[in-house]
């Protein structure tokens, strides 16, 4: 099975820096979109049945693999069916952009616990939504006390919906000292000071990362990908993969990956590839 070539002079250069020597790359991956399918209703979603058995054949031969979600870390976890899986002993799940960590070695979750701004703020959506629709189809998405997000895909017009919503939601982020975080079809209200890009660095200089390789799908892997970026300057390789192949993945982020494969299949295929090569 052949890896796929990346189509950046930088990228193919990571990859054969990941391929020289895999003790000292690190893997790091979303969850929607990138290891599990999209689908409408969120609390369906679940990893390709191949996802766990390609990580799982994968991670050992690496300095670590990690799950980088704006999933609860718990909830990724089990729709990810992460947990208990032989190979995967090392794994980490870092939850809500980085704010929780759960790694298998223990199965525990640290979080900050609830934020009282999103408290606040999901209190008051309800009668908020209600004044600027009723919009049929809109669901509130709760994540543990840590943020609150509003999906549209369900709607019967999912992008006019999202952006009659921005504004508002974003005055009511700023009441309560949060931000918004745009997804598909989703704005998010969590508080600030942590992205996927902060999470990942955090966690490539714990395990002392040599090269890396990120793979997301939607904007909030944007921040990772700047990271990988910026580590490049630093003589860290970096390859970024964009899990993309429909029409509603966002452009910028394929503009910016240095490989692009067709969503979480792809993906599969891409860590299948990789740990037949280092086999
Ligand atoms: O960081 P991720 O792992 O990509 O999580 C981002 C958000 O993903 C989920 O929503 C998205 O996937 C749903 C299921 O396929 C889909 O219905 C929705 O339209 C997408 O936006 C999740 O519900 C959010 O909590 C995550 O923040």
């Amino acid at each position: 099975m052949a890896i796929p070539t990346p189509q950046t002079a930088v990228g193919k250069a990571a990859l054969e820096a990941i391929l020289a020597r895999p003790e000292k790359a690190v893997l790091a991956l979303d969850f929607d979109g990138t290891l599990a399918p999209i689908v409408p209703d969120p609390e369906q979603a679940r990893a390709d049945p191949g996802a766990a058995p390609a990580l799982a054949a994968l991670a050992p031969r690496l300095a670590a693999a990690a799950i980088i979600t704006g999933r609860p870390a718990e909830v990724a976890v089990r729709y990810g069916g992460f947990d208990g899986v032989e190979g995967l002993e090392h794994l980490t799940v870092l939850g809500q952009y980085g704010a929780e960590r759960w790694d298998a070695r223990t199965g525990e979750v640290h979080s900050p616990g609830p934020h009282e701004g999103v408290t606040a703020a999901r209190t008051e959506l309800p009668a908020l939504l209600e004044r600027l629709g009723p919009w049929e189809g809109t669901w509130i998405e709760e994540k543990g006390g840590r943020a609150v997000a509003v999906h549209t895909r369900r709607t019967n017009d999912p992008d006019g919906i999202l952006e009659a919503l921005r504004q508002p939601l974003a005055d009511l982020a700023a009441a309560h000292g949060l931000v918004v975080e745009p997804g598909r079809y989703v704005l998010e209200l969590r508080p600030p000071g942590i992205d996927k890009g902060v999470a990942l660095e955090a966690f490539l200089r714990e395990k002392g990362a040599e090269s890396v390789l990120y793979a997301g799908d939607d904007l909030g892997d944007l921040a990772a990908f700047a990271t990988v970026t910026r580590l490049r300057k630093e003589g860290i390789p970096g390859l970024c993969v964009a899990a993309a192949g429909t029409a509603e993945a966002p452009p910028e982020l394929a503009a910016a990956a240095d490989l692009t494969v067709p969503g979480p299949a792809g993906v599969v295929a891409l860590l299948a590839s990789l740990a037949a090569a280092m086999r």
